[in-house]
C-alpha cells in the first residue's frame, strides 16, 4: 500500500456493513483500491451495523464479493474490523469511537487521522446515523467526509428536508452524494468525446440530430429488493438520477473549465430548461411471469403487494427549451426484467438532404455510446457494398474497448468514486442544487402518476418491455434500422 501523500492515516467506516450494497459494491471497491496500491498503508476499515456478526463470519461474508489473488484477499481481510451497535444511541457511537481511536493509535499514533464515512444504509436512517457521526465519530485531527447513497428523498419536499437536515450536520464540501453512473468509464468519456473532438460538436444539435435515446435495460428483476423498490419505482430508482445525469452530460453546453463547479453549473442550467414531462408522453410497465413460468412476476417478490401498480419500466420524452435542442426529443427508457442488460446513448441523425439515393436505401446514421456491458462507441453509417454490385450496405466505425485497448482493466464505478472522495474531489458527485432541480422535473409527474393510480402495462419477463414504448419512440421520430445488428453484440458480453 502507498504511504499517504499528506502523511495522514485513513479510516473508512462503513455504516450498514451487514447489508447488500456493502458486500456487493463498497468492500469490493475498497479491495480494488487496495490491489492498485491506492490506499494509505495506515488504512483501517471498520464496519458498523446492528447485526451481531463474529468478525470471522463477517470476513467470510465480505470475501464472497472479492475477486482476485488469494494472498492479497487475505491481506485485505486483515484490515477489516466490525462492530455491532444501534443507529440511534449516542452511547453506542461513543463506544464505537473508542474502538476506532484505539485502532488508529495502534496503527499510526503520530499522524493526523482522516475518516471517511460510507452510509450503506436505507434512507430512513440517514439522519439518525448522521447525528451519530456528528456527535461522536468525527476525526479530531484530520478531515471527516461522508458518502451518502441514493435515494436522496422521494420527491422535492422530502429531498429538500433531507438536504436541510444533512446541511445542518455537515458542510457541503464534506458531503459526497453518490450517483454511481457518474463513475462509469463511458459516462466520463462523454465530455471528452463531445469537447475534445472537432468532428462532433458542429453536428451536436437539433439541426442535424433527429432524436437522442438513453436506454437502461436490466435482464434481472427486483430479486429480493422488492420491499425497497415498491416504495420508489423505476422512475425514482434509475431515471431521476442515473439517466438524468447521462442526459445532462450529453446535452449541456461546454463548461467554462473542467472544474467540478463549472461542470455542475452547466448541468443545472440545462436541467432548468427541461419542460414539464407530459403524462401522455410517458409509458409505464410492470413485468409479469414469462410463458415458461421460470421467472416470477414483480408482484411475486417479497414485500411487494399483489395489487402494486409500481412501474418496473418507464419511457418518457423530454423536451429541452434552449436554442440547441428546442423541438428535438430526448427519449429516456429504463426497465427491469428485460431481454438484455444494456445501457447506452443513441444519437440518431437526420436523413441526409439529397436526392441521389432512394428513401428505402437510406437508413439513419447513429452514434452509439455503449455504457455497459462492453464499453464501446460506434457510428452506424452507409457504405457501398464491396464488389461489383452498386448497392448500399449499413456498417459501422467501431471503437470497442475490449478490441482497441489491450489488457483493459477498467475500474468499477464505486472504486473511482471512493477514491475521489478520499482525494476530496467532488467532480463526480451530485451537488445539492443539481439534486433539487432533478426533483423539480420529476415530482409533478410522479404525483400525477400516483394520484391517478396509473396502471402500468404488463410485459413479459425477458421481453423488450411494453409495446407502447416502441410506439412512443416511433411517434417522436425514431426510425429503427431493420436487419442491422452491431457485431459487438455477439458473442454476448458477460455481466
Ligand atoms: N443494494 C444495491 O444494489 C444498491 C443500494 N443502494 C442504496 O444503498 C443503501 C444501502 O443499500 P442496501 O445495502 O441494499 O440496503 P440493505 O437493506 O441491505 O441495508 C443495509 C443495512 O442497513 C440495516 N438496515 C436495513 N433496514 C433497516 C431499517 N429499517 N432500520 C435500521 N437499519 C436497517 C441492516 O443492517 P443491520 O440490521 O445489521 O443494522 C442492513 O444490513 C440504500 O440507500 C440503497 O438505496 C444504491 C444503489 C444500489
Ligand atoms: O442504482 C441502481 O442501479 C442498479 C444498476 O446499476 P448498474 O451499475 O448495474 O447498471 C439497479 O439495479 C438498481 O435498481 C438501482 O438502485
Amino acid at each position: 500500500m502507498s504511504s499517504s501523500p499528506d502523511n495522514r492515516s485513513l479510516t473508512v467506516v462503513v455504516l450498514g456493513a451487514s447489508g447488500d450494497l456493502a458486500k456487493k459494491k463498497t468492500y469490493p471497491a475498497l479491495f480494488s483500491l487496495f490491489l492498485r496500491d491506492l490506499l494509505p498503508s495506515t488504512t483501517i476499515i471498520y464496519g458498523y451495523a446492528r447485526s451481531h456478526i463474529e468478525i470471522s463470519d463477517f470476513k467470510k461474508r465480505i470475501a464472497q464479493g472479492l475477486k482476485g489473488n488469494e494472498e492479497k484477499k487475505q491481506e485485505f481481510l486483515n484490515l477489516l474490523h466490525y462492530h455491532s451497535g444501534q443507529y440511534d444511541e449516542k452511547k453506542a457511537y461513543d463506544e464505537f469511537e473508542k474502538l476506532i481511536d484505539a485502532e488508529e493509535q495502534k496503527k499510526a499514533s503520530s499522524v493526523a487521522h482522516n475518516r471517511l464515512f460510507y452510509m450503506a444504509i436505507p434512507p430512513s436512517i440517514f439522519i439518525e446515523v448522521s447525528i451519530g457521526i456528528q456527535g461522536s465519530l468525527l476525526s479530531k485531527s484530520g478531515w471527516s467526509r461522508v458518502i451518502v447513497e441514493k435515494p436522496f428523498g422521494r420527491d422535492l419536499t422530502t429531498s429538500r428536508q433531507l438536504a436541510n437536515d444533512l446541511g445542518k450536520l455537515f458542510k457541503e464540501k464534506d458531503l459526497f452524494r453518490i450517483d454511481h453512473y457518474l463513475g462509469k468509464e463511458m459516462v466520463q468519456n462523454l465530455m471528452v468525446l463531445r469537447f475534445a473532438n472537432a468532428v462532433f460538436e458542429p453536428l451536436w444539435s437539433k439541426s442535424h440530430i433527429s432524436s437522442i435515446t438513453i436506454t437502461f435495460k436490466e435482464d434481472i428483476g427486483t430479486e429480493g429488493r422488492g420491499g425497497y423498490f415498491d416504495q420508489f419505482g423505476i422512475i425514482r430508482d434509475v431515471m431521476q438520477n442515473h439517466l438524468l445525469q447521462v442526459l445532462s452530460l450529453v446535452a449541456m453546453e461546454p463548461p467554462v473549465s473542467l472544474n467540478a463547479d463549472d461542470i455542475t453549473n452547466e448541468k443545472v442550467k440545462l436541467l432548468r430548461c427541461i419542460q414539464p414531462i407530459k403524462l401522455d408522453e410517458v409509458v409505464l410497465g410492470q413485468y409479469v411471469s414469462d410463458d415458461s413460468g421460470k421467472h416470477p412476476s414483480y408482484t411475486d417478490d417479497d414485500g411487494v403487494p399483489k395489487d402494486s401498480v409500481t412501474p418496473t419500466y418507464a419511457a418518457a420524452v423530454f423536451h429541452i427549451n434552449n436554442p440547441r435542442w428546442r423541438g428535438m426529443p430526448f427519449i429516456l427508457k429504463c426497465g427491469k426484467a428485460l431481454d438484455e442488460r444494456k445501457t447506452e446513448v443513441r444519437i440518431q441523425f437526420k436523413r441526409p438532404d439529397n436526392f441521389l439515393f432512394r428513401d428505402e436505401e437510406i437508413s439513419r446514421n447513429e452514434l452509439v455510446m455503449r455504457i455497459q456491458p462492453g464499453e464501446a462507441v460506434y457510428l452506424k453509417l452507409l457504405t457501398k457494398k464491396p464488389g461489383l454490385e452498386n448497392s448500399i450496405e449499413q456498417t459501422e466505425l467501431d471503437l470497442s474497448y475490449r478490441h482497441r485497448f489491450e489488457n483493459l482493466d477498467l475500474p468499477d464505478a464505486y472504486e473511482r468514486l471512493i477514491l475521489d472522495a478520499i482525494k476530496g474531489d467532488h467532480n463526480l458527485f451530485v451537488r445539492d442544487d443539481e439534486l433539487d432541480v432533478a426533483w423539480q422535473i420529476f415530482t409533478p409527474l410522479l404525483e400525477q402518476i400516483e394520484n391517478l393510480k396509473v396502471q402500468p402495462e404488463p410485459y413479459k419477463f425477458g421481453s423488450r418491455g411494453p409495446k407502447s414504448a416502441d410506439e412512443l419512440s416511433k411517434k417522436f421520430g425514431f426510425v429503427r434500422s431493420l436487419g442491422y445488428n452491431w457485431p459487438g453484440n455477439s458473442p454476448k458480453p458477460k455481466h
